[in-house]
C-alpha cells in the first residue's frame, strides 16, 4: 500500500505532470497578454472580414483557411504595405515591388523568421533552430557544397541508377506507387550519399527515420497551427504526432551519433578518416574555424530537413505537370539524348539541358513551396523608400504577385514547358541567365531572392536534372485511375496530397546512351 501511494505521488509530481500543471496555471495570464497584444507598427490592418479585424482568434482561423484571399484583398485595397493577423501572430505584407529594395538588407533575417515559423524551439524540432547558428549551414552550403558540384555529379548519377533499380525495378508491366513516398525515397538517398557518404545512404532504417521526421515536421506544424498560439506548447507535449516526431529524432540520432563520434575519435588520434569531403567533414571544419560548439547529429538532421522535402516536392510537381502535358516528354527526352550523345556526363552537360531547366522553373512558378516569400525578421527599425516603417521585431514577407500576372507570364495558369527557354533566347540583355532555374528575381522567387536566397539551389538543380534524366529515359509514366489530386493550402503552406499515386513501367532506352 505504502509503495502504491509513493508511486502515485511520484507519478503526480513527475516533471512532465508538473510542467503541464504549470502551463495550465499560466494560461489565463498569457491569454490576457495575448489578446491585448499590439504591434509596434502603425500600418493598416487587413482581415478576411470585419470579424477578423476585431477578434484575434477569428483572424487566426481565417488565415488558416483563406491566407491567399486575405493577402490579395490587402494588395487590392491598400496601395503599399499592410498588416495581417496570422496563425503565428501579426505579420507585415510587402508588395512584390519591395523585393529588389530588400534583397540585400542584412537587418532583416530569414533564419530568425523561419525559426519562429517552424516553431523550432519546441522539443523534437530543435535541429531546425540551427538555421540561426552563426551562418554555419548557409556558408557550408553556399561555399563547400556548391564548389564540389563537379565532383558530386557522378555520385548523384551512380546513386540514381542504384536507387531506381531498388525503388522501381525493371518490370515492363505497369505498376503504381505513392508519389510522395517514391520521391522522398529517391531524394533522401541522393542527398544522403552526397552529404554523408555511402554507409548511411545504404542504411534503410536511417533513411526511413529521416524521411519520417521531415514529414512529421510538416504535419506537426500544420496541426499546431490549428490551435490557439498559447496552447501550442501544451498540445505539442501531448499530441501523438509530436510524440512520434520526438521518437523519430531520437531514432536517427541513435544511428548517426556513433558514426560521427567514430570520425571525431579518428581525427583526434590523428588517423585519416574515410571521408572528409562531405557535410560531416565540412561541419567539423567550419565549427572549429568559428570556435563554435554545435551538435553534429542535429546538424545532419537539419541538412536532411532543408534538402529532402523541398527537393522531392519540387520534382514531384514537375512529374505531375509533365503528365498533364505529355507532348513535352518526347521533347525533353530528345534534348537529353542529344546532350548526352554530344558531351556525355561532362560538367557542362546539365547546363545544356535548357528545355528541362525551363520545365523545372515553370513547374516551380506554378507550385511554390510557400505562399509567402522572402520571410524576414526585422532586427532594427527600418524606413523603406516610400516612408513605410518596419519596426524592430516585426515579421515581414514579400508577396510574389507577378507569379500569376498575365503581364509577366501570358496565360499565367498554364504550364508552358518552354516559357523560360523562350525568355532566355529572347535576345534581351541578361535574359539568358535571368531566366535560369537557379537565378532568382522579383519575378521568380521560388528560391527566395537576394543575399539570403536558398544557397542549396545549385545542388538542388543538379540533383533534379540527374534524377529527371534517369526517370524520363528509363521509364514511362502515367496517372493511376484516380488522376491528379488537388493541392490543399493550409495557412500559407500548400500541401502535396499524401494520397497521390503514380503509375510507371520500364521502357526500352535509346541506343548508345551510357549511364
Ligand atoms: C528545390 C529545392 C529547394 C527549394 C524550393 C528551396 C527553397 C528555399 C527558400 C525559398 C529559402 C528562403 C530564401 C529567401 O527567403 O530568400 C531557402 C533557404 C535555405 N535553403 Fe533551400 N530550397 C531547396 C533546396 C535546398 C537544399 C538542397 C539545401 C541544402 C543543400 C538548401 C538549404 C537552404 C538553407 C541553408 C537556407 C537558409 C538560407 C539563409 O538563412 O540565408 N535548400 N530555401
Amino acid at each position: 500500500m505504502a509503495n502504491f501511494l509513493m508511486d502515485s505521488v511520484t507519478e503526480i509530481f513527475s516533471p512532465f505532470t508538473l510542467r503541464v500543471l504549470l502551463y495550465c496555471a499560466l494560461l489565463p495570464i498569457c491569454y490576457a497578454i495575448y489578446f491585448c497584444r499590439k504591434t509596434k507598427s502603425t500600418l493598416p490592418w487587413v482581415a478576411y472580414n470585419d470579424e477578423g479585424l476585431h477578434n484575434v482568434e477569428k483572424a487566426r482561423k481565417q488565415w488558416v483557411e483563406h491566407c491567399n484571399e486575405i493577402i490579395d484583398k490587402g494588395l487590392r485595397e491598400v496601395k503599399g504595405a499592410f498588416q495581417v493577423q496570422t496563425d503565428l501572430g501579426p505579420k507585415i505584407v510587402l508588395p512584390n515591388s519591395f523585393a529588389e529594395e530588400l534583397r540585400n538588407n542584412d537587418q532583416m533575417l530569414f533564419s530568425e523568421a523561419i525559426e519562429e515559423e517552424l516553431m523550432a524551439t519546441y522539443s523534437g524540432l530543435t535541429p531546425i533552430s540551427l538555421v540561426t547558428f552563426d551562418h554555419v549551414f548557409q556558408d557550408l552550403t553556399r561555399v563547400n557544397l556548391t564548389r564540389s558540384l563537379d565532383a558530386v555529379t557522378p555520385e548523384l548519377n551512380e546513386e540514381t541508377r542504384v536507387s531506381l533499380q531498388r525503388l522501381l525495378g525493371d518490370s515492363e508491366e505497369w505498376q503504381q506507387t505513392s508519389l510522395r513516398t517514391f520521391f522522398n525515397g529517391l531524394i533522401v538517398r541522393l542527398s544522403t550519399r552526397v552529404f554523408f557518404g555511402k554507409e548511411l545512404c545504404q542504411n534503410q532504417e536511417y533513411l526511413n527515420h529521416v524521411v519520417s521526421w521531415g514529414t512529421l515536421v510538416l504535419m506537426v506544424n500544420i496541426t499546431l497551427r490549428q490551435w490557439p498560439l498559447l496552447l501550442r506548447r501544451v498540445v505539442h507535449m501531448l499530441h501523438p504526432l509530436s510524440r512520434q516526431l520526438r521518437n523519430e529524432r531520437a531514432a536517427t540520432s541513435k544511428i548517426v551519433a556513433p558514426i560521427i563520434h567514430e570520425r571525431l575519435d579518428q581525427k583526434q588520434q590523428g588517423q585519416k578518416s574515410a571521408k572528409v569531403s562531405d557535410m560531416v567533414g565540412w561541419m567539423e571544419e567550419i565549427v572549429q574555424k568559428k570556435k563554435a560548439k554545435m551538435d553534429l547529429v542535429d546538424g545532419q538532421l537539419f541538412m536532411a530537413f532543408v534538402a529532402v522535402e523541398t527537393t522531392s516536392t519540387t520534382v514531384a510537381y514537375l512529374m505531375l505537370d509533365l503528365l498533364d502535358h505529355p507532348d513535352a516528354i518526347p521533347r525533353l527526352r530528345k534534348e537529353i539524348i542529344s546532350v548526352l550523345r554530344n558531351g556525355g556526363w561532362k560538367k557542362t552537360s546539365l547546363q545544356q539541358m535548357k528545355l528541362l531547366d525551363s520545365a523545372m522553373k515553370e513547374s516551380q512558378r506554378l507550385h511554390p513551396l510557400n505562399m509567402v516569400n522572402m520571410q524576414r525578421k526585422v532586427t532594427r527599425d527600418i524606413t523603406l523608400s516610400d516612408g513605410t516603417v518596419l519596426p524592430k521585431g516585426a515579421h515581414t514577407f514579400v508577396r510574389w504577385e507577378s507569379r500569376c500576372s498575365a503581364e509577366t507570364y501570358p496565360n499565367p495558369d498554364e504550364f508552358v514547358v518552354d516559357r523560360f527557354l523562350e525568355k532566355r533566347e529572347s535576345g534581351e540583355a541578361g535574359a539568358s541567365s535571368k531566366w535560369q532555374f537557379v537565378t532568382t528575381s522579383p519575378d521568380h522567387m521560388g528560391f527566395g531572392h537576394g543575399r539570403q536566397a536558398c544557397p542549396g539551389r545549385f545542388f538542388a538543380s543538379n540533383e533534379i536534372k540527374v534524377a529527371m534524366v534517369h526517370l524520363l529515359l528509363k521509364y514511362d509514366w502515367a496517372y493511376t485511375d484516380d488522376g491528379r489530386k488537388p493541392v490543399q493550402v493550409v495557412s500559407n503552406i500548400p500541401i502535396m496530397p499524401f494520397e497521390q499515386n503514380i503509375a510507371f513501367r520500364r521502357r526500352e532506352m535509346e541506343d548508345s546512351i551510357d549511364f
